[in-house]
């Protein structure tokens, strides 16, 4: 839902990642993450941004049921995480399309594969692969490079390569973890400009990032972490931290 403003009203819409009251403390004693409340709606596009050990990657953690809540709930797509079985926790992880910024490709499989992969995995039928496959690599611009290795490719294309898995299945998040950290300024606008159409296809996008200068130009929602604890939530944000 829009408000006056034209922009999207946070308190009515349904969310489709939710935190509620959620800390996580390792078994060490370290407190990653300390009482966490926050919504992202269904179509938002979100940085989140903090210092070094401020928590960002124990959220993603989180999301993906790789980890669990000390205290609090998780809802994701109306599912709260602690209640999934074990049985329902690969049909949650699908529906959250992961990119990384090492880009995690198979180095012996060539681009085609390297998608395919992950249709594979949850046994499309080979007629769709053929269609699904082709058609995502275009979008991210690399129908040329089908049958090439990862090694062949300039970062950016890795990342593009990875992107391009992350979505095939049709995602209906998009989580980003660092995704420019191994990128030149250019090829980071470059994946920034892919993830903003992904996002204007209807995609909620998540990206978690140190990179300052694409924060402040894109004037997205931010949300800043320090030490664990959510210290700010702007809809038109910058790159508001020192570090
Ligand atoms: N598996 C773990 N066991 C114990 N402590 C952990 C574990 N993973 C992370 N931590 C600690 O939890 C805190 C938050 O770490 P986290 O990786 O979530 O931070 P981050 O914001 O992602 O950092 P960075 O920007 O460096 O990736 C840190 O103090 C870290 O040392």
């Amino acid at each position: 839902m829009m408000n006056l403003n034209g922009e999207h009203d946070r308190e009515t819409e349904l969310p489709i990642i939710a935190f509620d009251k959620v800390s996580k403390t390792y078994s060490t004693g370290t407190k990653a993450i300390t009482n966490l409340s926050l919504k992202i709606n269904k179509g938002e596009f979100v940085f989140i941004v903090g210092s070094s050990g401020s928590g960002k990657s124990t959220l993603i953690k989180l999301l993906l049921k790789e980890i669990e809540p000390s205290e609090g709930n998780i809802f994701v797509n109306g599912k709260e995480l602690t209640r999934l079985r074990r049985s329902q926790i690969p049909k949650h992880r699908r529906g959250i399309g992961v990119v990384f910024q090492d880009f995690r490709l198979l180095k012996d499989r060539n681009v085609f594969e390297n998608v395919a992969f992950a249709q594979r995995v949850i046994q499309e039928p080979i007629r769709s692969i053929k269609r699904k496959v082709p058609s995502i690599l275009a979008e991210v611009g690399l129908s040329e490079k089908m049958q090439v290795l990862p090694k062949q490719l300039s970062g950016g294309e890795q990342q593009r390569v990875a992107l391009a898995r992350a979505l095939v299945n049709n995602p209906v998040i998009l989580l980003a973890d660092e995704p420019t950290g191994n990128l030149d300024p250019k090829n980071s606008w470059e994946i920034m400009n892919l993830l903003e159409e992904v996002n204007k296809k209807g995609t909620t996008v998540v990206i978690v990032t140190h990179n300052r200068e694409i924060v402040d130009a894109m004037q997205k929602r931010v949300i800043t972490m320090n030490k664990g604890v959510l210290i700010s939530d702007e809809t038109k944000g910058g790159y508001s931290y020192e570090g």
